[in-house]
This record gives structure tokens, C-alpha cells and sequence, in this order.
């Protein structure tokens, strides 16, 4: 018997579109086709925290906040021994609280349970976006150029998704009319001004070493950190060098993101006092299955009509404020036209696992019926490795404390600062001196372009992610001097997602298989820039310099005048093991037929079916740029072109 799930579908509960999560992906899509007249059901599985000044405050952001971020954690590698070194292994302790480190015995915690690598996700009204730092720098042309590989039919390329870039951008930092920027849409952007560097001098001498290694004039420092890191220019992703870092926030250092596009569409009415855009926002409310009618016939593809969904508060298990006894209330709902998934790059294959479109064999071994055998659901799980590069400088260099300066309090209750940032005034209306790119083309670039991000992180050094403990911490001595660095084009897509059980509220099983595949040119991206930084710390002048390299750890004697340590098993091993990300993306790639991993064509439909579509950062059929973010806005509003071109048909 076939299965027809829309007979329950009625006025109150059909839409033509549904979109399942709110983030980049979801949130733009939804909104765009609210504002184009159809109506359109936005189910995001958490809240709207809108009111949290953290979510706000681009400085202020805190990407543990249980009210905003699912808490996954992870495997990095396969390779029981690796995961055993890395350092911010997460515990659950039998009190409850987590752990963080190697060997939870050593604090005196018997029996702990060892949870994996975390790894947050947004999960509120905006998603990540609310989350994560709001990089916004542009992903190389190459990146949308690789859509089209093995297809050709020219829908993203690196120059059409610039146009697309330019219809979104509200830009806040540039002259008007500068060429390829938008100036009037939506996508907030922003950079930090030259104020932002002016207590901060001690801290860019190492900065301006590198800049001398690299041939640009030390001297002006101050210009190149504050330029234009979305220039346009035919040769930008090949030009190594120093830029300011575009931000999705606003000219007043508000956090934009997808949670304000979909709030000012709810808010708009017509004449009459009615809204005037049909978007229907329902929060708390966790999609759990696609539904399909499968009773075309011979030769039809199931058709998407509809999503069924949980209602209820923090009922997926990634929340930290999960409670087994909240099973939610299930709900459906139906859709005229399509349905798109959205849920982020763990969240959508987890989804359409669950809907039965997936690999046949994962399907079977959990009793789901196969509604189109894809083996690529969850595969091609790919991201940005990043690893800190530290040294101490010869003298404290922190900045010296500002006369008068406001006493924050980091967004607690009556924050002086809070009320001076809503006034435009104070350090939270400011960029951060984080606000730089600094980019390399090593030894191991790949098709010619830079393929290694840094930006200075102060006197702290980035060693990963990991939730809030009540375990005592050192911080790093004032003398520390730190590169966060990213690698772009990594070449590894080994890493996967898959279901554990059909629990929809269970989360899944997360390995990225780190340096699977491609490790001679990922890891030769990574030390030939950890040998770079060396040597710039080496030349960096006094009195900050020589700065004297301590992480990663091979030991000063054997530092070579290359900058390479003398063992480079040393450096090789311990970027293999601490290497850590929070960019996941790919793990429905687009592809070509002949790939039997292309989980949807270039218009963003899911193969052997109809009527539904991923739009989000698990479509990319490789990790765009050093930064997501805005890559899959741009993807959704390319993506809406594609849908409302299509909805005539359907
Ligand atoms: C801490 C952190 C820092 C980051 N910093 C940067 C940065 O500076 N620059 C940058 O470019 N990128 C950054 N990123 C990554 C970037 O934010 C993401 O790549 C981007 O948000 C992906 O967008 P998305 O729409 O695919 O998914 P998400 O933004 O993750 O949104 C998915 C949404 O879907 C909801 N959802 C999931 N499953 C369901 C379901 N079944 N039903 C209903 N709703 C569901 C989730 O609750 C969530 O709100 C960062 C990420 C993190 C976590």
C-alpha cells in the first residue's frame, strides 16, 4: 500500500513552502519567499532569545549558552590514541558537571564518562549566526566554480555568486558605490576602524615582522588592517597579505544575523494594522520526519508534502537542559509546493535519515523504509582546521588599561557598558583588535590560491572550544602572543554523520576523520605556517620581540633558521592531534550524477525525489572559504531564485 500522509492536510496546517531551521540557510530562504507572497511555515527547533543582550552584542557572545547553543560532541579521528591526546576532551563527572582534559583521574574524578570533542551549533532563532564570531569574508570564486564541476551548467559561479552578493549586502564601512559591495539590502556588514589598533601598538610588531617576510611595507600597518578584505578584484583569493575582517554586525557593532531579516518581516504590515508577509514562525518545534506521497504511481518519484515535527522546549538531546521525560507533542504540517531542509550540516542529514533518504544500508540496519537510497547523506562531512601558533614576547603586552575606562561586566545585570553600546558609545560599540585577516600562500597551496587564514588573538590563545567548567584555570601570562590560524581548502572529506537509533531525538554519530584523506598537503599547509610564524617571531623588534615559540611544542633548540622544527615528526603529530574546527559543512554535497556521493543537483534538489530541497551549509560540495557564514547566506538567496523560478511549475 502506498502511503498519502497530505489527506490530514487542511487550511490551518498547509503552506506552500516549509523550511525546516533558521539560520543562514533556513532564515534567508524563508524569509525571501515570504517577502515574494508565498506563504511559508519557518519550524526552528529552538527559541527566539532576541532579548538576551549576549545574543546582541557581538562582543558579548557566548557560544556555550545552553538557551542558544546545542552542545554536540564529537570524534575527531578514528584513532583511539590521537583522541586520547587531545587536549580538551570533554567528561561528564558523576556529579554531573563536565570535565575538560586528558584524564579526568588526575583531578581525583572516578568514573567519569568521556562524552568526546565538543562542538556547538546554534540552536535558536538565527542559528549559528547567534553563535559564532560573524566572520564575513568572502570564499574563494574557486569554491562556487567547483559546483559546476562535472555539470557545467554555470548556475554558481564564483562571478554570478558575487552578483548575488551585491544584491544582499548593507554595506557599513565603505564609500558608496564602491564596486562589488551593496550598500541598501539586508546582510549587515561591517569593519573595525584604525581606533580599534591605536592601544595595541606593542601587538602589531609581531604582526608587522610578518608583514616584512611577506614583502609589504611594515610601516603601514594600520592601513592594511583596516582595508577591505571583500575587495573585488580578479586576483584577490590568489594575493597573500593583510586585510581587515568584514563582520555580519551592524555600524554599531550590533550582531546582524538571519534572527533580524525574519523578526523585521513578521513586523511589517499593511494599511490595515494586518501582517503583510505571510511567514509563519514556529519556535520550539523540532522537525523529526519528511513526509512523502508515494502513491504516483510506476515511474514517479515520492513527493515531498509535508514535515512532521515535535513541539516542546530543549526536547533534542544536543540541549544541555534535556529532560528524557519530554517527549514533545507531534504535530504535522503540509506543504503545496516544496519542503526545504535546513537543520545545519549535522542536523539536515540527520533529518533526511530519518525520512529514509540516506545510504540503504544505514536505512535497513534501523528498520527505516528506503525512500531514495543516497549513500551520500552524511558523507563528505568536511571543515576548516584551525591550531593556535604562540610564543612569549620579551615584555607584558596588553593593552594599557584606558584612563576612565567603564567598568563592564561582560553583560551581567546592569552593565554600564550595555547602555553606553545602545547610545553607540564604549568599548562594546566597537570592533575587537581580533578584527584582521592575514593571509598565506604556503608551499602546499592548492590551485594556486592563499590557503591559510591567521588572525591575532591577543594575549590568548585559541586552543578550542569547550564548555563551561567549574575546573581551575591558568590563564596565559600577559607576555603571550598568539595566531589563531585557519585552513582554507582542506582537502579532507572523510568526515561522516549518521543516525544511532530512529530516536529523531537522540543525536547522531560525528567523526571527522581529521586528516583521512589529503594529509601530505593539509598538513604541509599547517607546518609550513607554523615554520612562517616562527621565523616572524624570530624578527619581531624589540622590546616585544624575539618572541619565543611555545605551542606547538618542539623545543627552541631545535627551531631551524627555516622555521621548521628539526624533528618535524614533533610539529606533525601535534597539529594531527590538537587540530580542532567548528565549520562543518558538505554532508549533502551537491554533485554530478556521475558521483554517486551527490546527494543534490545544482538547484539544490535531493536525487529521487521531488519537491524537496537542502538549502544550508551541507550542500557545499566542499568547505567554502576560511568562513561559512556568509557563503550560505549568499547560497540562500541564490537558492530562492532557484525555487520561485521552479514554484510556476509546481
Ligand atoms: C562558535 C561558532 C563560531 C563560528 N564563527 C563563524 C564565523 O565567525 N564566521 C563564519 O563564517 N562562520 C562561523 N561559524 C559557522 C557558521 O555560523 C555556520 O556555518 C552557519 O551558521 C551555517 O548556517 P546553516 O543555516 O547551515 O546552519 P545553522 O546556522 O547551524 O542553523 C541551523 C538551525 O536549524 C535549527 N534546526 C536544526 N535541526 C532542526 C530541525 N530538525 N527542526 C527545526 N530546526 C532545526 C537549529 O536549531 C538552528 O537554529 C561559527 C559557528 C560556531 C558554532
Amino acid at each position: 500500500r502506498c502511503t498519502a500522509p497530505q489527506s490530514l492536510a487542511n487550511e490551518t496546517n498547509t503552506y506552500d513552502y516549509i523550511v525546516t531551521g533558521s539560520g543562514p540557510g533556513g532564515g534567508t530562504i524563508a524569509t525571501n519567499l515570504a517577502r515574494a507572497g508565498y506563504s511559508v511555515l519557518l519550524l526552528e527547533a529552538g527559541d527566539d532569545e532576541s532579548k538576551d543582550i549576549r545574543t546582541q552584542v557581538l562582543s558579548l557572545n557566548n557560544y556555550t549558552n545552553p538557551s542558544v547553543a546545542w552542545h554536540f560532541f564529537v570524534r575527531h579521528s578514528d584513532d583511539e590514541e590521537r583522541e586520547k591526546r587531545y587536549n580538551l576532551m570533554v567528561w561528564r563527572l558523576t556529579n554531573g558537571e563536565y570535565w575538560v582534559g586528558r584524564d579526568p583521574t588526575v583531578d581525583g574524578h572516578q568514573n567519569a564518562t568521556r562524552l568526546g570533542i565538543f562542538y556547538p551549533r546554534g540552536s535558536t532563532l538565527g542559528g549559528s549566526a547567534i553563535i559564532n564570531a560573524a566572520v564575513t569574508l568572502l570564499p574563494s570564486d574557486s569554491d562556487w566554480d567547483y559546483f559546476n564541476k562535472g555539470v557545467g551548467d554555470g548556475i554558481w559561479s564564483g562571478k554570478e555568486m558575487r552578483r548575488i552578493f551585491e544584491r544582499i549586502e548593507h554595506n557599513n564601512y565603505l564609500e558608496p558605490n564602491t564596486t562589488g559591495h551593496g550598500f541598501t539590502s539586508w546582510l549587515q556588514t561591517n569593519v573595525a576602524d584604525a581606533a580599534v589598533y591605536a592601544a595595541g601598538a606593542l601587538r602589531l610588531k609581531p604582526v608587522q615582522a610578518a608583514l616584512k617576510l611577506i614583502g609589504w611595507n611594515p610601516d603601514a600597518v594600520v592601513d592594511y588592517i583596516t582595508a577591505d578584505g571583500n575587495y573585488l578584484s580578479p586576483t584577490r583569493d590568489q594575493t597573500a597579505g593583510l586585510w581587515g575582517t568584514p563582520f555580519h554586525a551592524t555600524s554599531n557593532w550590533k550582531r546582524f544575523s538571519p534572527r533580524d531579516y525574519v523578526l523585521e518581516t513578521l513586523n511589517v504590515t499593511t494599511a490595515n494594522g494586518t501582517q503583510q508577509y505571510p511567514l509563519r514562525l514556529q519556535l520550539n518545534s523540532l522537525a523529526t520526519k519528511v513526509l512523502f506521497d508515494e502513491c504516483g504511481g510506476n515511474g514517479t518519484k515520492p513527493q515531498a508534502v509535508g514535515v512532521e515535527y515535535l513541539q516542546g522546549k530543549s526536547i533534542y538531546r544536543a540541549d544541555a537542559r534535556y529532560n528524557p521525560t519530554n517527549k514533545g507533542v507531534l504535530n504535522q504540517a503540509f506543504a503545496r509546493k516544496e519542503v526545504i531542509v535546513a537543520g545545519g550540516a549535522f542536523s539536515s542529514p540527520q533529518l533526511l535519515q530519518l525520512s529514509g533518504i540516506g545510504p540503504k544500508a544505514l536505512l535497513r540496519k534501523l528498520s527505516i523504509p528506503v525512500i531514495s537510497d543516497l549513500p551520500g547523506v552524511g558523507r563528505n562531512l568536511q571543515d576548516n582546521y584551525e591550531l593556535p601558533i604562540a610564543g612569549r614576547a620579551q615584555i607584558d603586552i596588553r593593552d594599557p588599561p584606558a584612563l576612565n575606562a567603564p567598568p563592564c561586566t561582560n553583560g551581567a545585570p546592569g552593565d554600564p557598558c550595555v547602555d553606553m553600546w545602545r547610545e553607540g558609545k564604549g568599548p562594546y560599540a566597537k570592533g575587537g583588535s581580533n578584527s584582521h585577516v592575514f593571509l598565506l600562500k604556503t608551499n602546499h597551496a592548492v590551485e594556486g590560491e592563499r590557503d591559510m587564514l591567521m588572525f591575532t588573538s591577543g594575549t590568548r590563545v585559541v586552543r578550542g572550544f569547550k564548555p563551561d567548567t567549574k575546573q581551575n584555570t591558568t590563564a596565559d601570562p600577559p607576555t603571550t602572543f598568539s595566531w589563531s590560524t585557519v585552513k582554507i581548502h582542506p582537502q579532507n572529506g572523510a568526515g561522516y554523520i549518521q543516525i544511532k537509533s530512529t530516536d529523531p531525538q537522540d543525536t547522531p554519530d560525528i567523526n571527522l576523520n581529521y586528516f583521512a584523506e589529503g594529509a601530505e598537503t593539509d598538513l604541509g599547509s599547517i607546518l609550513d605556517t607554523i615554520a612562517f610564524v616562527r621565523k616572524a617571531y624570530r624578527n619581531t623588534e624589540a622590546p616585544v620581540g624575539p618572541i619565543e615559540p611555545f605551542t606547538p611544542p618542539c623545543p627552541a633548540a631545535d627551531i631551524l633558521e627555516t622555521g621548521y622544527c628539526k624533528d618535524g615528526e614533533i610539529d606533525r603529530q601535534w597539529a594531527q592531534d590538537q587540530a580542532f574546527g567548528h565549520h562543518p559543512t558538505s554532508t549533502n554535497r551537491v554533485g554530478p550524477d556521475s558521483n554517486p556521493l551527490s546527494v543534490l543537483d545544482t538547484r539544490l534538489r535531493v536525487r529521487g525525489v521531488e519537491r524537496l530541497r537542502v538549502v544550508d551549509a551541507s550542500a557545499f560540495p566542499r568547505c567554502p572559504g576560511a568562513f561559512p557564514a556568509v557563503a550560505t547566506f549568499m547560497l540562500s538567496e541564490k537558492a530562492t531564485e532557484l525555487v520561485l523560478a521552479d514554484a510556476k511549475s509546481l
